[in-house]
């Protein structure tokens, strides 16, 4: 997928539906990518990140996963970022290779989270070796503190980062440290990267601040609603940007107390949308009946400033 667009916009880190008994099934990714693109208007996906359980995938089903979203979205999706990140090198850079082959538009990698690296150098070098396995593809930092543990700031990484990475084209921001992004943000005069950002419920202080984009869960099923945010923000009319952040904000606020993650996530996505995302892998366990008919009721109940 050589990419026609530079990456901006929503980009919808893609669930990775699942079979009762755990498979991966890949026989709802055509449906998938269908809704996305009629029902949500997103034409950009994050595969095998977090909401798609990657480091909880077999490298087999990894490639099986990227093969079928580059598959099912060619000609529909503007760009597919695999992430290809994993705690073991070889295993990343196979990775690597493999979306290389498969004509992926972007791969994007995690900090390795066991023997962490401590400081930007160690970070770079890993990434180096990754990313030097796909000399075509753009290349991705996907920063994540909370759940990697490698707090190293982004905009340190920056320096000269390009020229030990010359495919790197931005980071996927997931930390609500806004002067960290603000910083990258400011450092990017010549606007070569992109800044996507990953903490849905505080979009719109990243647009402000100048993010490019977003790479998030609820825009499996609020990427409409997150547009007419990004729309509002571009007019500008701030007002009814903050409205539309605020109910987006309202409904998470309101899951994130009942336990809000991935396995709850998949179960929004299957009564929204109607495709079965079926169980999370071990050790995520599915969402409860109670979470279920709460957050259906708390969406449903929701209006919005277009009426629906
Ligand atoms: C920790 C986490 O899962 N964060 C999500 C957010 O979209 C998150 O679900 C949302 O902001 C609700 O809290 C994304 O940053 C993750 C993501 O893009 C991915 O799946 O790779």
């Amino acid at each position: 997928m050589t990419p026609r667009k530079k990456l901006q916009g929503l980009v919808a880190a893609t669930i990775t539906p699942m079979t009762p008994d755990g498979q991966i099934n890949l026989s709802v990714i055509h449906q998938y990518v269908d809704y996305l693109v009629s029902e949500q208007n997103v034409k950009n996906v994050f595969v095998n990140g977090t909401t798609g359980e990657g480091l909880s995938l077999s490298i087999q089903e990894r490639k099986q996963l990227a093969e079928e979203w580059i598959c099912q979205g060619k000609d529909k999706l503007d760009h597919v970022i695999i992430h290809v990140g994993a705690l073991s090198l070889p295993e990343s850079q196979e990775l690597a290779r493999h979306a290389a082959a498969i004509d992926a538009s972007g791969i994007a990698v995690i900090a390795p989270f066991f023997f962490k690296p401590t400081n930007k150098d160690e970070l770079i070098a890993f990434l180096q070796k990754v990313a030097s396995e796909a000399p075509a593809v753009p290349f991705y930092y996907y920063h994540i503190p909370h759940l990697t543990g490698v707090t190293i700031h982004v905009e340190e990484l920056l320096d000269g980062i390009k020229e030990r990475i010359p495919t790197f084209q931005g980071v996927k921001f997931s930390d609500t440290d806004l002067l960290d992004l603000a910083q990258c943000i400011n450092k990017n005069e010549s606007e070569q990267f992109a800044f996507l950002y990953g903490v849905d419920e505080q979009l719109l202080s990243a647009l402000a601040i100048g993010a490019n984009g977003a790479v998030g869960s609820t825009y499996n099923y609020l990427g409409r609603k997150t547009n007419q945010m990004l729309q509002a923000f571009a007019k500008p009319d701030l007002a009814l940007a903050r409205k539309y952040q605020f109910l987006t904000g309202e409904f998470l606020n309101f899951g994130i107390k009942l336990g809000f993650g991935v396995a709850q996530t998949k179960a929004v996505m299957t009564f929204v949308s109607g495709i079965p995302m079926g169980p999370p892998r071990f050790p995520l366990v599915s969402a409860s009946e109670e979470f279920i008919v709460k957050a259906k009721a708390k969406l449903d109940s929701i209006v919005w400033p277009d009426g629906d």
